[in-house]
């Protein structure tokens, strides 16, 4: 709705744009500076786009003062280039949020950002269980290079891949293509373990050449963001910063490279079923679209969009649980896109096989009794065969029942 000016954006779908001005006749545009509101604004009006909004962070950079990277910014006035009108893009009552953008350089500056990043962390956490990163520090020339060894692994010959074809979720590496796990619809996958990575890396596989390579450089990195998160998040939390420190620097990363065909005519869309994963969170690279998210509190699936050189997180069964059921595990699922094959990467994290994690004692007291059962990963692998024919989230069954 336009209350002043005449060049308002038009309004990016599920928003309201108010268009008013600033303070002191200054031109101020007021953002609530998520990306798919940015989408709305910084084209349309500025470049008098015909087009659909696009995003192109370099655009938006252009005309933002003071701000270095406004994908990350949760909330800020940014100066605008229009004359004498400024903008200020709601949510409209019909519509969720859009997924939070953080921008984790942020975590490094001053303490004061660095405590207003974490707000945002655990705000995203506990409001939608997801959010994307960027200025994590992850190059994107490791995030294509991971991408790249992943197709590549997959458009071998199918004896190089049956080299890895297993049913035994026990094995350390194991290649598979049909549905066993009660969720997979059309996908195939490799799953390995990848910390630490010189435990691990001998049971990668040798083709492509550089697939070791490659993906152990960003398996390495992704390890590092977890780490950084787990520190927000604990905090976030209120738990004492690096509490957990060393276990979680030797826990389980695992990597789910799924390969998911294109979108055909005749067959189904979904690629893999809805489910939470098990670990604490999980960091997940997409080549295209294709990861839709169901929020909390949300009966529908948002479509989690492409952003270059961004990652998505989202939080897993066992932060549930360490958080009291303060942060809610993501139930997720991917469709298959009709424009091409797609490929992602999940790497999961979670403390080590045998290491049970159950609710914080300082999340726990006589108003917020302990809601769930402590439980380890190799609880878990237990507890997967019963999945088979019939999926159960794993979170489900820790839940205590105190009716
Ligand atoms: O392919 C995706 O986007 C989702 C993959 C996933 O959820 C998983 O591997 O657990
Ligand atoms: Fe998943």
């Amino acid at each position: 709705m336009a209350t002043a000016g005449d060049h308002c954006p038009s309004q990016a779908k599920g928003t309201e744009a108010i268009c008013r001005l600033g303070p002191g006749g200054q031109d101020l545009v007021h953002l609530d500076a998520r990306l798919g509101l940015l989408r709305g604004l910084l084209l349309d009006p500025i470049f008098n786009s015909q087009k659909p909004p696009l995003y192109h962070p370099w655009r938006s950079k252009v005309f933002v003062q003071g701000v270095e990277d406004v994908q990350g910014m949760p909330d800020c006035y940014l100066r605008g280039s229009m004359a004498s009108q400024a903008v200020q893009l709601r949510q409209s009552s019909s519509s969720r949020p859009p997924l939070p953008v953080i921008n984790l350089g942020r975590l490094s500056k001053d303490p004061a950002t660095r405590a207003l990043v974490i707000q945002d962390i655990a705000r995203a956490c506990r409001e939608q269980g997801c959010f994307q990163v960027v200025n994590h520090g992850v190059s994107k020339s490791v995030m294509k290079g991971a991408l790249e060894a992943a197709s590549e692994f997959f458009e071998l010959s199918p004896e190089h891949k049956e080299l890895f074809a297993s049913t035994d979720i026990r094995r350390p590496i194991r290649y598979d293509t049909s549905s066993r796990d009660g969720i997979s619809k059309a996908r195939s996958f490799l799953k390995h373990y990848a910390n630490p990575l010189e435990d691990w890396v001998q049971y990668w596989p040798m083709h492509p050449p550089s697939y070791r390579q490659k993906m152990g450089e960003y398996a390495v990195e992704i390890q590092r963001v977890s780490m950084q998160l787990m520190d927000a998040i604990l905090q976030g939390l209120g738990l004492r910063p690096l509490c957990m420190q060393e276990k979680l620097e030797k826990g389980v990363q695992f990597l789910a490279l799924n390969n998911y065909p294109q979108l055909s005519h005749r067959g189904d869309k979904i690629g893999l079923a809805s489910h939470s994963d098990y670990g604490f969170l999980t960091i997940l690279l997409q080549s295209s679209p294709g990861l839709e998210v169901m929020p909390h509190g949300d009966d529908a699936w948002k479509s989690v969009p492409v952003i270059p050189g961004a990652l998505h997180v989202h939080i897993g069964d066992h932060l549930e649980v360490l958080s009291n059921g303060q942060f809610k595990s993501l139930v997720h699922r991917a469709v298959l896109n009709p424009d091409e094959a797609r490929i992602s990467i999940a790497s999961i994290h979670g403390l080590a096989k045998d290491e049970k994690v159950c609710c914080a004692d300082e999340l726990v007291d006589e108003e917020n009794p302990e809601m769930y059962r402590e439980s380890s990963f190799q609880d878990f692998l237990d507890f997967l065969p019963s999945n088979i024919n019939n999926y159960k989230r794993f979170v489900e069954s820790l839940k205590i029942n105190r009716a």
